[in-house]
């Protein structure tokens, strides 16, 4: 049945309502404090996300307070969703809530109080009837204040249910226009969030008058899990928050069951009014903010959510996205895919890499390269762009060349001088050298003159990193001069020494070209 609230006029059957509460419970995450200036910015891109209700805040709590929710209000005085103040029962909360809330162009007041027997016993230590003397209470002054009342049942999944039915009642009788029951430690399944509800719309008088709302903690990690169960069973607001984030364990993540319910609208059957493209800017912004990231493998807003290292998936993502991406990384404000280059990548991945990068080489070279590139991944972390364009430079350099590096052993150490062994090869045959130098860099140098002797000039050396990190790769340039020519010769590799290896000898296979379009043949082929 259509419901007509203060603040939404006649709510479709098939819209939830997206409650956010990162700037209240969000904040009351340990070490997430927010000041004015943040909140304003966040409460901005909160309007533009599409949320229907912004819980701003707790404005009894602090001056800082009252006066972030009195900011927000004054933010949203013309338009904008509607500002909600969260109150206890006592007056002077619901007075403080009612004057921050007030420059809005609709506001609401949320007033809570403790309904299970634990919370009331030990912590309100008061009796129920008084309990519900006061649901009464302070539903009734928030009403004198706001038509657009909140009432939560505190600690609501584990409380009694025929006292809850009593509070509900009482709460919707005073006037609150919406319900929420949260599930506050975190302690339901969603077996308990559908029972509930479903109980309460049956039971409770007045009950299809009002909004029912879910309020879920992620103690046991089922907070989505749980809010899905409680729309199944009637609830029309969902309270969450941005990357999931609130008091423990956190809440119900926003970006979580908004693109659930988009994406299984075919079970769920609801929408809500959220723009899904601005959920990835929205929560960069809360982690920019508060300085927390979210974990990799975080659903939507992980940096692992859309991102594929696997062959066999990677192969199925070129095929067709929907193999393995059950929503587009751009519906959720991603700017693709990621087909993340690792060691469980395969060939069909890597020969797309090497397209996107603007390489087209054979099928030969390919082979050779994807071999580098894999043991590259064992022994790197993460293999960037810039790694494989380095590995592929090198490879396709390396494509015709005479002399190629088969092995390089280097011992070094504070009280021994270093000394290289290499293996060559050349025009076929094996080649040995052993070198001893000044450095692990000098003696290999020393040792490829010795096993494949010449004269040259060293010109240059110099050592770059490819990327950050002690495992990157080193990129080295090595610049020879004979006779007046001269040629740079680059090798990439994570160990320093091999790559100074391989851009030696680059730079080597370089003046042998460039002897053999200059001398006669018989003098071109001998070192
Ligand atoms: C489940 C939730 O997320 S509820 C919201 C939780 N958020 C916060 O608590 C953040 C902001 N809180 C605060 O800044 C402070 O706790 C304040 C300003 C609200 C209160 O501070 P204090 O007056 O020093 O009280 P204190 O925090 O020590 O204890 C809370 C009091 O509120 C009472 N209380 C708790 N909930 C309610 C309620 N819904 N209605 C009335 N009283 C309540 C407690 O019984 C306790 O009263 P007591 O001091 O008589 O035992
Ligand atoms: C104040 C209420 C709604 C709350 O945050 C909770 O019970 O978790
Ligand atoms: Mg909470």
């Amino acid at each position: 049945m259509a419901i007509n609230h203060p603040s939404f006029g006649t709510l479709a059957d098939d819209r939830i309502l997206i409650f956010d509460t990162t700037l209240r419970d969000g904040e009351q995450s340990p070490g997430f404090s927010m000041n004015l200036e943040e909140k304003l910015r966040m409460a901005e891109a909160l309007s533009e996300l599409g949320i229907d209700v912004m819980e701003a805040g707790f404005p009894i709590a602090s001056p800082g307070d009252f006066e972030s929710v009195q900011s927000i209000a004054r933010k949203f005085a013309k338009d904008g969703p509607v500002v909600c103040g969260l109150a206890r029962t006592s007056p002077a909360d619901i007075l403080s809530a009612a004057e921050a809330i007030a420059p809005a162009a609709r506001k609401r007041i949320h007033t809570f109080v403790s309904t299970s027997p634990l919370h009331m016993r030990v912590k309100l230590r008061m009796e129920p009837d008084a309990v519900l003397a006061l649901v009464t209470a302070s539903v009734t002054l928030a009403r004198n204040h706001t038509d657009d009342v909140e009432w939560s049942a505190e600690d609501g999944s584990r409380t009694e249910d025929e006292f809850l039915c009593r509070c509900v009642e009482a709460a919707i009788k005073a006037g609150a226009t919406t319900i929420n029951i949260p599930d506050t430690v975190g302690y339901a399944v969603p077996e308990d969030l559908f029972r509930i509800f479903d109980m309460l719309r049956r039971r409770v008088p007045g009950a299809d008058g009002v909004i029912f709302s879910t309020h879920n903690h992620n103690d046991l990690g089922l907070a989505v899990a749980n809010t899905l169960a409680a729309i199944r069973a009637g609830a029309r607001q969902v309270e969450c928050t941005v990357n999931g984030i609130g008091e423990r364990a956190g809440n119900a993540s926003l970006e979580e069951v908004a693109m659930a319910i988009r994406t299984r609208a075919d079970v769920i059957g609801q929408k809500t009014g959220i723009v899904c493209e601005n959920i990835l800017r929205t929560s960069k912004l809360l982690v920019g903010i508060t300085g927390f990231d979210v974990q990799p493998n975080k659903a939507i807003v992980g940096r692992n959510a859309f991102a594929h290292e696997s062959g066999i998936h990677q192969d199925g993502m070129l095929k067709d996205a929907g193999t393995y991406e059950i929503m587009t990384p751009e519906s959720v404000g991603w700017a693709k895919t990621s087909l993340v280059m690792g060691k469980h990548s395969g060939r069909a991945a890597f020969r797309d890499k090497l397209k996107t990068l603007g390489y087209q080489i054979g099928d030969n070279a390919l082979n050779d390269a994807f071999r580098r590139f894999k043991d590259l991944a064992d022994r790197k972390k993460i293999v960037y762009d810039e790694d494989i364009s380095a590995l592929v430079d090198d490879e396709v350099l390396r494509g015709h060349d005479r002399i190629k590096l088969v092995d390089l052993s280097v011992s070094t150490g504070m009280t021994t001088q270093p000394t290289a062994t290499v293996v060559l090869e050349v025009d076929g045959q094996p080649r040995h050298g052993v070198g001893r130098g000044d450095g692990a860099v000098d003696a290999t140098f020393v040792a490829l003159r010795e096993a494949f002797p010449h004269e040259v000039e060293l010109k240059l050396y110099a050592v770059q990193a490819v990327t950050d990190g002690t495992d990157a790769q080193a990129r080295v340039t090595v610049r020879l001069a004979e006779a007046g020519k001269t040629v740079d010769g680059q090798g990439a590799d994570t160990d320093t020494i091999i790559a100074s290896a391989r851009a030696y000898v680059h730079a080597l296979n370089k003046l042998l070209l460039k002897r053999d379009r200059t001398a006669p043949p018989e003098m071109a082929r001998s070192a």
